[in-house]
């Protein structure tokens, strides 16, 4: 049963997909990326899906955890990671691996971004980029997560890396941030990697990301400001409950 939607705000550029709490939203949103991974399934013999880290997604990787879909076909890259040990509480491959790729999707190809038997982030960058370029670019789905300053993945509007890692003249690859803003570096997805995807989805919760949401389309060419706005040039659902 398709979980009632409190309904659709059309804003500019973005498809406002507004639930009663955060159990519906995931349970709507869990059924529409698996949907859109079985029906690339049918006609390609392997899909993309690319998902952010943070608090927001746990309940959605559960949800997602448990659908029935040919996980095995399915290649999982994280949009960032923390650079900090495998096993710390602050990787986001540690989270995934606890509530995403549990049950069926256990199955899933999951392809961390961050090798820390790297020397340095620099070098696990460059060993992602090249062991990502053999994944099939754009992704099929994309979930990302926003922070209140409109950062998605580890695009930081305080980073100094930005403007190189929003070049979208560059190919998809893995690149370093060190945002002043955050207490670890990071590896992230560029944007020709993040963007594109055949489903792009921007997983919201609570009434501070709706406003920083809101902030974010009101002035959607400063993109340097809060990253996200660049995405509101392609097609974007943004599932948000309080
Ligand atoms: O590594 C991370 O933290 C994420 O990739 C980051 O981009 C996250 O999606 C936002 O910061 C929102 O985080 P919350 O969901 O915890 O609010």
């Amino acid at each position: 049963m398709k979980t009632p939607e409190l309904g659709r705000e059309p804003l500019p550029g973005v498809a406002l997909v507004r639930f009663c709490d955060a159990e519906g939203r995931d349970q709507a949103l869990a059924g529409e990326v698996a949907d859109r991974l079985r029906s690339v399934l049918e006609t390609r013999e392997r899909a993309l899906l690319v998902i952010s880290g943070g608090r927001t997604p746990v309940g959605l990787f559960r949800c997602l955890s448990g659908e029935s879909l040919a996980w095995e076909s399915v290649d999982v890259v994280p949009a960032d990671e923390r650079w900090a040990p495998p096993e710390s509480e602050e990787r986001n491959s540690r989270l995934i691996r606890e509530t995403l790729l549990q049950g069926p999707a256990s199955a899933a190809c999951f392809h961390e971004l961050a090798d820390t038997t790297a020397d340095a982030p620099e070098q696990a960058a460059s060993e992602a980029t090249a062991r990502l370029s053999a994944l099939a670019w754009p992704a099929d789905v994309v979930i990302l997560g926003m922070g209140e300053d409109g950062h998605i993945a580890s695009l930081f509007p305080d980073a100094p890396e930005l403007e190189r890692a929003m070049d979208v003249s560059r190919p998809p690859g893995v690149v370093v941030m060190r945002p002043p803003s955050q207490q670890r570096t990071r590896l992230t997805l560029n944007l020709p990697a993040l963007s594109g995807a055949g489903l792009t989805v921007l997983q919201l919760a609570g009434t501070a990301k709706k406003e920083a949401l809101d902030r974010a389309v009101s002035a959607p060419e400063a993109i340097g400001d809060m990253p996200v706005r660049y995405f509101f040039r392609q097609p974007l659902q943004v599932y948000w409950s309080p």
